[in-house]
């Protein structure tokens, strides 16, 4: 069973260095080790005898950058070292790092980066705190200037290790070698974007070390939850694998539930009804074939359907409208305690109004999936979950706050659950952001929430297949087609 991919903060790090030190490797034997995969990575991708330009900070990342100045001088390459700032600043292992170089040290912004081969981005790390400025900015500016590839250690200077934000400036690495966990930021936009693929290198810190740091956020991938998928047994009828209920807009705004409903159906949710208002029950009857149909006729309407005790999930929002109905009808649909996805309008229903969601799902399973846009009105005048830098935090502050699984889409989707365990999402396309998309994955997860999923690992599962689905289709995609490309990716995961 391959583990989940724990994603580690940068204090978590520092954690798990200071416990691997305290257990008797001293750390200048991590940095060595560091510095080694830097040097492997470069002469993997360097011609030999190549002009290799190393640009070394003032702290710990410009000792590992040391170290790989050194290894790949002895193996035969063309190495020039400049320094930000002054060596006899350098301290601690840094500074034993710095000894073993011998040849010239030169200033960082003043290296001739037109003439590399590789540039070994050893600037800073994860100590990175205030923006660029001075010498810094202009040794970053020059890097990216040159045109020229560049390795990144740990993680591209000038990128905030644990939000994935840039501090003014920030490399553009051509890839980046990390140390035993992948941080936040090689995942989070815009620093994913900064990082090029990322390998992750063993510097002898233990999965054990790593897990006792009480870390609880993962890559979002089929290790975290593919246990949890439903796979019908041999006697499986499909009255045992969920009756998913998706709430239609009017006459006019129909489309958004179907595209729901045929994912939940594609999903593997046995039965799917979609619940329309009575004046639109001629329009979604011309369009339904699987999918089954129910009149609903607002918040007393869906109070009735949910007497039917076979409705355990439900989806509001899509196409619903943006007034105090679709507030009744979430109010209805928690009072019946079913498994819930709230979208899009049931999500803008309540702008201003988050009080009224405070501790509202803690007593049943609860996914919310707003856009960034959706995601700040609704919360809009909650400071403390809007305001922290960290998108991982705002994420978990809101599942703390409303006691739902949040899902805060993007081309960097975090899922978060109340207990507090994160997701971050990274096997989307640019393609997904079509019309219609996120109607789809509301459904993806309600059809899993239908056949007994649990909230926080029918969101994750949810997002990855959506995303996978969208991916393998790429240019041209229509929100239309990412129903009917869920079996495909379904097929892959369960063989
Ligand atoms: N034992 C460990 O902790 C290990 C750490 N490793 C490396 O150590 C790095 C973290 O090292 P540090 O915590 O020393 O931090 P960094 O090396 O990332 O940077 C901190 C240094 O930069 C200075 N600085 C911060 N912001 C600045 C700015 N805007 N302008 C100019 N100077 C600025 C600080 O004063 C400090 O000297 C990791 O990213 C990793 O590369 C690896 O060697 C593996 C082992
Ligand atoms: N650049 C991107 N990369 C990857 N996924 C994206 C990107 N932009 C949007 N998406 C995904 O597309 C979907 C769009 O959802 P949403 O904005 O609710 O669309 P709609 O309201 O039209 O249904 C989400 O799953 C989101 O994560
Ligand atoms: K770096």
């Amino acid at each position: 069973m391959i583990r989940p991919e724990f994603v580690l903060t940068p204090l978590e790090m520092k954690q798990a260095d200071a416990a691997t030190i305290a257990a008797g490797t001293p750390g200048i034997d991590l940095m060595s080790r560091a510095g080694r995969a830097v040097a492997d990575v470069a002469e993997r991708v360097t011609a030999r005898g190549g002009r290799i330009l190393v640009v070394a900070g003032p702290g710990n990342n410009g000792g590992d950058g040391f170290v790989a100045a050194w290894l790949l001088a002895e193996r035969g390459y063309g190495v020039s070292l400049g320094l930000l700032g002054n060596r006899d600043r350098l301290t601690g292992d840094a500074a034993k790092a710095s000894r073993h170089w011998t040849g010239d040290i030169g200033a960082a912004e003043d290296l001739p980066f037109h003439e590399a081969d590789l540039i070994i981005d050893a600037l800073f790390g994860t100590g990175l705190t205030r923006n660029l400025e001075g010498a810094a900015r202009l040794a970053v500016e020059r890097m990216n200037m040159s045109g020229q590839p560049i390795l990144a250690v740990d993680l591209p200077s000038g990128i905030d290790g644990e939000t994935g934000s840039v501090w003014g400036v920030a490399v553009r690495a051509a890839r980046t070698v990390t140390f035993a966990a992948r941080k936040p930021c090689h995942l989070l936009m815009p620093g994913r974007a900064h990082c090029g693929p990322v390998e992750v290198a063993d510097i002898g810190i233990s999965p054990e070390t790593l897990a006792a740091t009480g870390a609880d956020l993962w890559a979002n991938q089929p290790a975290l939850w593919l246990g949890a998928l439903p796979r019908p047994g041999l006697a499986s009828h499909k009255y045992n694998r969920g009756h998913t209920l998706v709430a239609s807009g009017g006459a006019t705004r129909t489309g958004a539930a179907r595209l729901a409903a045929r994912a939940a159906l594609r999903i593997g949710s046995g039965l799917v009804t979609v619940a329309s208002p009575p004046e639109a029950l001629g329009v979604n009857a011309a369009h339904l074939t699987a999918v089954m149909l129910r009149g609903c006729d607002g918040p007393e309407g869906l109070h009735t359907v949910l007497k039917d005790e076979r409705f355990n999930a439900l989806v509001l929002g899509p196409a619903l409208g943006v007034h105090a109905n679709t507030r009744a009808m979430v109010a209805v649909a928690v009072q019946a305690r079913r498994s819930l996805v709230l979208d899009a309008d049931a999500l803008t229903s309540f702008e201003g109004l988050a009080s009224e969601l405070h501790q509202a799902f803690r007593h049943s399973p609860t996914v919310l999936t707003p856009h960034s846009g959706e995601f700040n009105r609704l919360f809009s005048g909650h400071s403390d979950i809007l305001d922290p830098p960290s998108k991982i935090e705002r994420v978990r502050r809101a599942a703390f706050y409303t006691g739902a699984v949040v899902v805060l889409k993007g081309a960097d989707t975090v899922i978060a659950s109340p207990d507090g365990r994160a997701a971050i999402n990274e096997n989307g396309t640019p393609y997904l952001a079509t019309a219609g998309s996120g109607d789809t994955l509301s459904g993806v997860i309600a059809g899993l929430m239908a056949q007994g999923v649990h909230a926080f690992e029918a969101a994750s599962a949810g997002v990855w297949i959506h995303a996978a689905a969208g991916s393998s289709f790429g240019p041209g995609l229509i929100a239309e087609d990412l129903a009917d490309l869920l079996p495909g990716t379904l097929r892959e995961l369960l063989k």
